[in-house]
């Protein structure tokens, strides 16, 4: 299962990076998106975002899948964008685990 979604989200980064590259906002959604800037970019993770939460509220398991599938992909785009990869996030999320949230949220208590 883990290799299964390192793989899934390797090859999404892979074809986003290359349609970043390659700059072709006529034939790509990617570099369509990257051509209005990282600000229209971000602004559609949001829009994700936001249609992820009403489907997890309101619609079935099919609807949710579908939006948290939009999230991640222009969350990915806004990360290659920018320059980052999962394997950032990746390398975050391990360096958390075994950390309760708990424990780290007082630590950050004065
Ligand atoms: N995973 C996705 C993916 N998920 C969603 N989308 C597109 O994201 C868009 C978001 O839908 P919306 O209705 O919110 O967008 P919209 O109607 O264009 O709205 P506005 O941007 O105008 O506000 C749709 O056009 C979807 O088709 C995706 N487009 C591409 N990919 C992946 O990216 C790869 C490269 O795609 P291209 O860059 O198009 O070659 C593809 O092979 C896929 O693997």
């Amino acid at each position: 299962m883990a290799d299964d979604i390192g793989a899934a989200f390797a090859q999404l980064e892979a074809v986003v990076r290359d349609r970043l590259a390659a700059g072709e906002a006529g034939a790509s959604y990617v570099a369509a998106l990257a051509a209005k800037g990282r600000g229209k970019i971000a602004q559609k993770v949001g829009e994700e975002a936001t249609e992820t939460i009403i489907a997890a509220l309101t619609e079935g398991d099919a609807a949710l899948t579908g939006e948290a599938a939009d999230l991640i992909f222009h969350l990915t785009v806004l990360l290659a964008e920018r320059g980052l990869g999962w394997d950032a996030v990746a390398a975050e999320l391990a360096r958390r685990h075994g950390t309760s949230g708990l424990a780290e949220k007082a630590s950050r208590q004065p």
